[in-house]
């Protein structure tokens, strides 16, 4: 049985701060029962107007109330990677989440989401080991568990994404599918800087000239995306083009693909993928293209 909320629970109108995953649920489950639906935004926290945006779109979905996690997952982090250094910003987050009139703001610490002696978790298939998996080994094992365990805790009716990280989302998406949760899984559209550049909480780690450099990734998606009636050799040379004119980046992966991340078709729908390092900083970007129109 579903017992009722108290004022500490959830209280309409503000935001409420959970850290125990057992109370979270509590809370949504009551939520549920009452015949509210809960859409939740998975986050890692130092929140920016991309998570705006997508808070924004879960807000506009019916009769919900929205739940904004925020949790840095050293499961998805190899080694040498800035798990550390990664920005933990949450007073401002949720007064962020406060002015976005979230309702519940989940932050739980790393032994509540990980207990110690688990030892099961979620493997993402082929894809996972491709374009970000094939950069960052067992990163999406770590995102989809983590993932799955913000479903079961969170009892979420949707879960809202970016497509700033397509392939999560893609790969969302099928565990949803695959692993039959639930619910409805909601893809937002990238939020960019006026020059371009996509939002991300790592731009901050980017000095001025970085900043600037880093501007050469989304151009190159929109140069690609420019030729793509030429097809797709048209496409990743002209994207290749704009990164190699500038050198701050250093590029790891630029590929083409079907919009479900499978080969790329000759003509049509196509999603245009690429990371590179500008300085210290790994940064992803991504954008559709409409591939040739066979009239060449
Ligand atoms: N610019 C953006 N536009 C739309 N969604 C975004 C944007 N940036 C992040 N998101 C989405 O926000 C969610 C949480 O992402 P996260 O907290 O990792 O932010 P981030 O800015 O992507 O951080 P990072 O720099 O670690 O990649 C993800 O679904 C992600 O796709
Ligand atoms: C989905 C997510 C919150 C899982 O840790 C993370 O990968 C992110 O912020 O995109
Ligand atoms: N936004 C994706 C989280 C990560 O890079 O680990």
């Amino acid at each position: 049985m579903t017992k009722p909320l108290t004022r500490d629970d959830y209280q309409p109108g503000d935001v409420t701060v959970h850290h125990d995953p057992r109370r979270l649920n509590r809370v949504t489950r009551a939520l549920r029962a009452a015949g509210r639906n809960v859409a939740l935004v998975p986050t890692m926290g130092a929140l920016h107007e991309g998570h705006r945006k997508l808070i924004r779109e879960a807000q506009v979905l019916q009769n919900t109330v929205v739940v904004v996690s925020v949790f840095v997952n050293p499961a998805q982090f190899g080694p040498g990677e800035d798990f550390e250094r990664y920005p933990r910003t949450l007073e401002s987050d949720v007064d962020i989440c406060r002015e976005e009139r979230v309702g519940l703001v989940f932050a739980p610490s790393v032994d509540d989401v990980y207990p110690p002696g688990g030892t099961v978790t979620v493997e993402p298939g082929p894809l996972g080991e491709e374009l970000e998996g094939a950069s960052r080994p067992g990163h999406f094992t770590g995102v989809l568990t983590v993932v799955a365990k913000l479903f079961n805790i969170a009892q979420p009716t949707y879960a809202v994404f970016g497509e700033k990280d397509y392939q999560q989302l893609t790969l969302v998406h099928r565990m949803a599918r695959d692993l039959n949760f639930p619910l409805d899984v909601v893809g937002v559209p990238t939020v960019r800087e006026p020059d371009g550049l996509a939002l991300s909480s790592r731009n901050r780690y980017l000095s001025g000239a970085e900043r600037h450099a880093a501007t050469a990734l989304s151009a190159a998606l929109v140069a690609g995306a420019h030729v793509s009636a030429l097809g797709a050799e048209a496409v990743l040379k002209a994207a290749h083009d704009t990164l190699a004119a500038e050198p701050g980046v250093d590029l790891d992966y630029l590929e083409l693909r079907a919009p479900d991340l499978g080969p790329a078709p000759e003509n049509g729908d196509a999603r245009l993928l690429l990371a590179a390092r500008v300085g210290s900083t790994r940064l992803i970007d991504n954008a559709a293209v409409l591939l040739g129109t066979g009239d060449e």
